[in-house]
């Protein structure tokens, strides 16, 4: 039986002029219908080529998938053609919102020319019940005098809008599995909140599963049911946010915790960690953890369950019953 999404044992890689570079190696990581999980890790860790190889997106000839299986509702992905892909899963029961709306939004035509060609694409609504569905999508997600903001151009809304758009494009055609990468990225603080509130209020009333990508723990912990945190592709720490966030047990999200600014007036804090060599027999983190053994650099912990069986950690230091 698998979950209703679920990846198994998925190894990807770059072909790149210096050769074949990994990029990610998931062994295992699941969803549950209506479940809204948070995945989360610096820069370069793996967040949107994991998101990519999902949606069957990844670059080609240079994104090489070397093993896995993507189950989604009982199907492998892996397994489906680009054809596939395109007519039932893509846009369809499968959405995605990017980081950047301006490069999602075509800058010449109107909002009302992009959504509106999108329902008339995906539904075959024409004329007024197209426009009316496009008005009932804006005020799904809170964009108000909606009317208006169809005859628009995306240079004329504020970033914090323009996500909004996209966000409702995204979920036009009525799909079930949201995969937002980031949609928060580029935004200030207090419209960063509003956005996440609404895809928390969306994943609720639409009952779909979200997988949510971040590079700021604080920004998952409030409304994802699970939290994953990936390491240079690796998953390190996997369990229930409040487990993860409050009892971290791999020093990676230790730092990534500790880095969190406790005011508003405080800009992120980094841990001063000596880098130390690479093991690349070893453990992904040891360079820079700050508590690493002999042991870290012979060879590459498992992510195991610590107290709580559902709480895993890939590292040999933590304690587990
Ligand atoms: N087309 C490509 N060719 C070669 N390497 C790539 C390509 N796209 C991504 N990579 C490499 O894959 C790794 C993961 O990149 P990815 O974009 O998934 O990171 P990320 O976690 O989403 O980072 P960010 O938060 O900055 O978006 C990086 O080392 C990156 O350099």
């Amino acid at each position: 039986m698998t979950a209703y999404f679920e990846i198994r044992n998925l190894a990807v890689s770059f072909r790149t002029f210096e050769g074949i570079h990994p990029v990610l190696k998931i062994e295992h990581l699941a969803i549950e219908r209506g479940e809204t999980y948070g995945l989360v890790g610096e820069s370069g860790a793996g967040k949107t080529v994991l998101a990519l190889t999902i949606l069957g997106l990844l670059p080609k000839p240079a994104g090489i998938i070397h093993s896995g299986e993507i189950w989604f509702d009982g199907d492998d992905l892996l397994k489906k053609s680009e054809q596939e892909l395109a007519s039932a899963y893509r846009g369809k029961r499968l959405a995605m919102i990017f980081q950047d709306p301006m490069s999602t939004l075509n800058p010449v035509f109107t909002i009302g020319q992009q959504i509106e060609r999108v329902i008339e694409q995906h539904q075959g609504l024409k004329g007024a019940a197209r426009t009316r569905r496009a008005v009932e999508l804006l005020d799904m997600v809170k964009l108000p005098d909606a009317k208006n903001v169809l005859r628009k151009y995306p240079h004329e809304l504020s970033g914090g809008q323009r996500q909004r758009v996209i966000i409702a494009i995204a979920l036009s055609c009525g799909a079930e599995f949201l995969i937002a990468d980031e949609p928060t990225r580029n935004l200030d603080v207090t419209i960063q909140a509003g956005i996440l509130k609404l895809i928390d209020e969306l994943q609720k009333s639409l009952r779909i599963s979200v997988l949510f990508i971040a590079n700021n723990v604080s920004l998952v912990n409030v409304f994802c049911k699970n939290v994953g945190i990936l390491y240079r592709g690796k998953l390190v720490e996997e369990g229930p946010s409040a487990l993860v966030t409050r009892q971290p047990q791999h020093p990676y999200t230790q730092t990534l915790i500790s880095a969190i600014p406790r005011d508003k007036s405080e800009k992120l804090r980094f841990a001063n960690i000596k880098i130390k060599p690479e093991a690349p027999q070893g453990c992904p983190f040891y360079s820079r953890c700050p508590i690493g053994v002999e042991q870290c650099m012979q060879g590459e912990p498992m992510l195991e369950p610590v107290e709580d069986q559902q709480h895993r950690a890939a590292c040999f230091l933590v304690k587990r019953d």
